[in-house]
């Protein structure tokens, strides 16, 4: 995606074979800002601190981390410290154990000397082919919109629902929820997103409002608690969200909140949709709800929460009694019952394990 007419992904190598760049998304929307990564340890701060976040953008990162591990230790315990200090970032969103698997597999049975090389390499495609998964997620969500454009009154948007940030921001390039968006935008079909805000870390109103208004996407952000009742309205004609983790079952793993998203869809007849490309699905698991690891965030998320004053400089206050207990579950699951489809990269499914299968060889 263009920034200020610049083409960028979030993720780049800067110097070839030793450092990386990404966009520092803690900083968004105030100041747009890129850091290097130079090291293993840079790249997995990175994604625990969430300088980079969104599932594929952390399995690239994860990727990219990989290799600059071996830059420093290409031997057979360095593979293992490597891939345990990645494994350890973040737990709920499995690209980062499908990337580590992926380049742990690739020099397992290789030399130490030549493991760099060949990281560096696999790395580089591991984001190219997430732009192009992100693409055919585009292309065959667009078809979704463009079903629901032709029921319309002409000059009508159609009203897409999105929570958290499934954008370019959380992909390499396009971003998954959005993709058919920006695809849908471009082929001159109305278009208009409301956009959660996504507490406690507000991935919507600092990532999603920001990626869609610089590409000039009709967007209005809203509170949380908002959506069910623009549903109840007829205000939204679908919901589009990504997911961190899918299982074979088809249940979704994604930011907390999504669940009541998809509980007032359903009570509503809004059809709920899921982008996701092939690498969020964890074949090894079935009952979201029962096996997926639910990542426990700082109390500080909720208690805390950061702006821009009108001078510019952006403060942090509280907003909560101080010591206050708090609980700050990052996501939850949404059961496949709730889900009208699932939007591959291989075309739209039911979810259910037969819907994925259909699509995917397992
Ligand atoms: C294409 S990204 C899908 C998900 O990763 C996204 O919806 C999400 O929940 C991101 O959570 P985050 O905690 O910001 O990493």
């Amino acid at each position: 995606m263009e920034i200020d007419g610049k083409p960028y992904r979030t993720i780049w190598v800067e110097d070839p074979g030793k450092t990386v760049g990404v966009i520092d998304q803690t900083k968004l929307p105030h100041v747009f800002e890129t850091l290097t990564l130079a090291s293993l340890e840079d790249a997995a701060v990175a994604i625990e601190d969430m300088i980079v976040r969104g599932a594929p953008l952390i399995g690239a990162t994860a990727a990219y981390g990989f290799c600059l591990g071996l830059n420093a230790d290409s031997s057979d315990a360095g593979v293992s410290a490597i891939y345990d200090r990645l494994y350890r970032t973040r737990p709920t969103a499995v690209n980062l154990r499908w990337a580590l698997d992926e380049m742990r597999a690739l020099v397992d049975n290789r030399a130490p000397a030549e493991r760099a090389a060949l990281a560096w390499e696999r790395a580089a495609e591991i984001c190219d082919d997430d732009v192009e998964i992100s693409k055919a997620i585009g292309r065959n969500g667009l078809a979704l919109i463009e079903e629901i454009a032709a029921t319309k009154p002409a000059g009508e948007a159609v009203n897409v629902l999105t929570h958290c940030n499934a954008g370019w921001l959380a992909t390499v390039d396009w971003g998954t929820a959005t993709a058919p968006i920006y695809m849908a935008y471009e082929k001159g079909i109305k278009v208009h997103v409301w956009v959660d805000e996504t507490r406690p870390r507000n991935q919507g109103a600092s990532l999603t409002a920001w990626e869609l208004g610089r590409h000039g996407v009709p967007h209005t952000l809203i509170a949380d608690n908002v959506g069910g009742h623009l549903m109840q309205h007829g205000l939204v004609d679908m919901c589009i969200v990504g997911t961190d983790r899918t299982t074979a079952q088809g249940d979704v793993c994604n930011k907390i909140g999504t669940y009541l998203k998809a509980l007032a869809a359903q009570d509503n007849g809004v059809p709920f949709y899921v982008a996701l490309p092939s690498t969020t699905i964890d074949w090894t698991v079935a009952d979201g709800v029962r096996e997926i690891p639910i990542e426990q965030r700082k109390g500080e998320e909720l208690t805390k929460i950061a702006g821009r004053l009108e001078t510019g400089e952006v403060v942090t206050v509280d907003i909560a009694p101080e010591g206050v207990p708090v609980r700050n579950d990052a996501f939850d699951v949404t059961p496949a019952r709730l889900v009208t489809g699932l939007i591959t990269e291989r075309g739209v499914c039911a979810a259910s394990e037969r819907g994925l299968k259909g699509l995917f060889d397992r």
